[in-house]
């Protein structure tokens, strides 16, 4: 995803057919701002530290592989996103990107709402004190249960996206006697530029309501005919994740504010809020050059208020939901090397204890990841080499290319920064493998978010 195309670089001789990497970095233990927390460094023997703690003494207390979540850049950049979009407007984080209680709480400090996407990630917002006006609600297949949990729990808006969902929410808000706030999910018909997997506002797939094909239109009027029951509050678009060019977020907010002037013209209503989802891209290697959250803020703020005169509406209060943009930078993993596998005139494959089961991105969507060796500097010339997991599976890699020191030995410390979106949430127990650990750290301590899975956790569910 968002990979270019590097050309081969060399490395001992070796036969590299579909190497990524270009040219090793100048200086290998160097840590670049671009993909690592903001209070990640070097001590001074050269280990890697994070929040004051030094990974050895890390890796020691708590085991690997380990996500190490730095609280400071996450709480920073939850700032930077509620500063960039001001008072006028609202930021909901997106859970699906890694949701526990203790980052609900920080969320909730910071001024932050919630965007949630199943009965799980509800009861933890819940469970974790987000107030339930607060939270939003998505999700293409919402179970009844879900519904009937999120309109009596409050929730402040559920993102409706078919026809049929709107009936049965409608149905139980009836049954409850609660009038439930709404928006529908526009198909903005955007081809934003990422991985297909990722891709949300093109015709052909599964979420939200065509713009083009008039169904979003539809289902503000399937949405009207239930006035004790629905209250329509806006339209809501994503285009996708990991994207870096704002000009899908410009076609996308144009055509929701085109379906807002719609709306007005046909029913005679203005509805007072948008909400342009989430989406924008983090930096997974030096190459990637994200967008700031003050730029984007810019920008849309511009482009919606520009398309709002142009059709004589009152500016919406307009929300986004960053994910990935607000923890994805914020954690690494960090791994310890097993074996060190060189195939003459191939290449070297470097062993860690983790795996497709703790980041499953690099098989999923072909996803970049840089690494560096975290528990020691070294002086020693870069190689070339795949750094890959324990898993029954010849595609289980974590970084496809990457430079190492080439004195990496079994027991080093390797840590994969950018890791802390879409990878604990997506993590699976593949090989009977337990799931590793988040541990948050902040001034110098450490403390455990979500635990290291024993194998007897895993036995407990197999009650056969
Ligand atoms: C509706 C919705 N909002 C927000 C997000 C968060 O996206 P990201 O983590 O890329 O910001 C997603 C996931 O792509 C989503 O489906
Ligand atoms: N899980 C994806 C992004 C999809 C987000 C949810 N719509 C990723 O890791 O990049």
């Amino acid at each position: 995803m968002s990979r270019s195309a590097h050309p081969a670089g060399p490395r001992h001789g070796d036969v590299l057919p579909e190497a990524h990497a270009t040219t090793p970095p100048a200086d290998l233990n160097a840590l670049d701002a671009r993909v690592w927390s903001r209070t990640a460094t070097r001590t001074a023997d050269g280990a890697l530290a994070v929040g004051g703690l030094d990974v050895r003494t890390l890796a020691d207390e708590y085991g690997t592989p380990a996500y190490l979540l730095d609280e400071e850049d996450f709480r920073a950049r939850c700032r930077a996103w509620r500063t960039a979009f001001g008072p006028g407007a609202d930021v909901f984080y997106a859970g699906k990107a890694f949701l526990c209680r203790a980052v609900v709480r920080w969320l909730t400090e910071e001024g932050l709402n919630l965007d949630v996407c199943s009965g799980g990630e509800l009861a933890t917002a819940l469970s974790g004190g987000m107030p339930a006006a607060r939270i939003a609600m998505h999700g293409n297949n919402k179970s009844r249960a879900e519904l009937a949990k999120a309109v009596t729990s409050g929730v402040g808006r559920i993102v409706v996206d078919s026809f049929q969902e709107i009936e049965r929410l409608a149905g139980i808000a009836a049954e409850h006697g609660v009038r439930q706030k709404v928006q529908i999910r526009a198909t903005v018909g955007v081809e934003a530029h990422t991985h297909e997997f990722i891709a949300t506002a093109h015709e052909d797939q599964k979420f939200g309501f065509s713009l083009t094909g008039g169904d979003a239109a539809e289902a503000v009027r399937a949405v009207l005919k239930h006035p004790e029951s629905l209250e329509l509050i806006g339209v809501h678009s994503h285009i996708g994740s990991q994207i870096f060019d704002m000009s899908g977020f410009e076609v996308s907010a144009r055509r929701v504010v085109g379906l807002l002037a719609d709306i007005r013209d046909e029913h005679g209503v203005e509805l007072p809020e948008i909400d342009l989802g989430g989406g924008l891209g983090i930096a997974y290697t030096p190459e990637d050059d994200p967008r700031e959250p003050h730029e984007i803020a810019k920008a849309l703020a511009e482009i919606v208020g520009r398309e709002c005169e142009a059709a004589n509406l009152a500016v919406p209060r307009l929300s986004v939901e960053p994910g990935r943009a607000i923890v994805g930078p914020t954690a690494f993993t960090l791994y310890e090397v097993g074996t060190v596998k060189q195939l003459d005139g191939i290449r070297t494959y470097v062993s860690v204890d983790g795996g497709m089961s703790d980041n499953i991105r690099t098989a999923l969507y072909d996803a970049d990841y840089s690494v560096v060796l975290a528990g020691r500097a070294s002086a020693a010339e870069p190689m070339l080499a795949r750094v890959v997991g324990k898993h029954c599976e010849s595609g289980d890699i974590v970084v496809r290319d990457a430079f190492l020191p080439s004195d990496l030995a079994p027991g080093d410390l390797l840590a994969v920064p950018a890791t802390g979106a879409y990878c604990r949430s997506m993590a699976s127990n593949y090989n009977q493998v337990p799931r590793p650990p988040v541990v948050a750290v902040k001034d110098g301590q450490a403390r455990v978010l979500v635990r290291r899975e024993t194998e007897e956790d895993l036995l407990r569910l197999d009650v056969g």
